[in-house]
């Protein structure tokens, strides 16, 4: 639906290649060189195993076929990505839980040093591992006044890593961030624009794709490799950290998430989301 939008509104997806798996869906507009990849998981594109390696995927392909740019959305009513599949928390199997966080971190770092500029076009509520989505990407344009945004791991009673502690630090700053991840704050459209988590608030879908695709013109006349050298220098103190404690990362995540405590808060508050 959202794709279809797409090429009718911009008139500019003349020339495309569209990509279906079934989650997830890539549209490649050839004049523009942007690509839109639109996560369709009903009902709320929660990252469990399968999508997330879909998307590690479909990074990898953009890499290949040399696009300008990328848009990240959802073609779900009312949501952007509602993170991890909450589910996968409850009484886990230890090497699937494993092989989650690092396909989680692959993906991230997938996403977070692509080497075209890339704009989350948060079209519904992006909680958790969705709002680290959206904080990876270079420019967020959000959707109001009605959704939120942010990482609430502390509700579940469970510890965002440190690269999204430091994901969300570097979009909002130090202070901001630790507020917001002590109490797992959830931020309205307003409040994010606000605080700065994100770049634009817009009343509609329309305008949001449009403005992404206004900011991704900017990089017409900016080169494709200062761009890259620059982002890495700004990202490579959080990425480096990730890549030396891969493992550590993930001993911390699955240790804690098979503790009884954890365990507990995970039942009570998935009971919380089917009520
Ligand atoms: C096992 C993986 C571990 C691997 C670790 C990997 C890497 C290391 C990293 C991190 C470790 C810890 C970090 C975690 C980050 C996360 O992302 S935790 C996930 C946090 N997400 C949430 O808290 C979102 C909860 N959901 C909501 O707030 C609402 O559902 C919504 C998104 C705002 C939508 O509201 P709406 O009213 O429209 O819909 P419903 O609430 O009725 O939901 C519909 C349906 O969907 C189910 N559901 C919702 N969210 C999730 C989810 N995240 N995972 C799975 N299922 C979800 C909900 O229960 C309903 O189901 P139904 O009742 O059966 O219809």
């Amino acid at each position: 639906m959202l794709r279809r939008y797409i090429l009718n509104k911009t008139n500019t997806f003349i020339n495309y290649r569209y990509a279906s798996q079934s989650m997830l869906q890539s549209t490649i507009d050839d004049k523009l060189g942007i690509a839109t990849l639109v996560m369709n998981k009903p009902p709320v594109n929660s990252l469990n195993l399968e999508f997330l390696e879909e998307i590690k995927s479909q990074l990898t392909q953009f890499k290949n076929d040399k696009i300008r740019g990328m848009i990240l959305t959802s073609d779900l009513q009312k949501i952007f990505c509602a993170g991890l599949d909450i589910t996968e928390f409850s009484n886990p199997n230890p090497e699937r839980l494993s092989k989650i966080c690092t396909t989680f971190q692959d993906t991230w770092l997938a996403l977070y040093l692509t080497q075209f500029p890339t704009v989350a076009v948060i079209n519904g509520h992006s909680p958790a591992g969705g709002c680290l989505l959206a904080m990876s990407c270079d420019y967020r344009v959000m959707v109001g006044p009605n959704y939120t945004i942010g990482l609430n791991e502390t509700k579940l009673g469970i510890v965002a890593p440190k690269w999204f502690q430091d994901c969300m630090v570097a979009v909002i700053g130090q202070r901001k961030a630790e507020v917001s991840l002590t109490t797992g704050k959830m931020y309205t459209t307003d409040q994010a624009l606000q605080i700065g988590l994100v770049d634009e608030s817009v009343p509609d879908v329309d305008n949001a794709i449009n403005k992404g695709i206004q900011f991704l013109n900017n990089f017409q006349k900016i080169s494709p490799w200062a761009y890259k050298m620059t982002k890495d220098i700004r990202r490579q103190p959080t990425v480096q950290w990730l890549i030396d404690n891969k493992q550590k990362d993930l001993d911390f995540v699955v240790k804690s998430m098979m503790s009884p405590n954890v365990q507990k808060s995970i039942g009570l508050y998935l009971q919380s989301l089917k009520k």
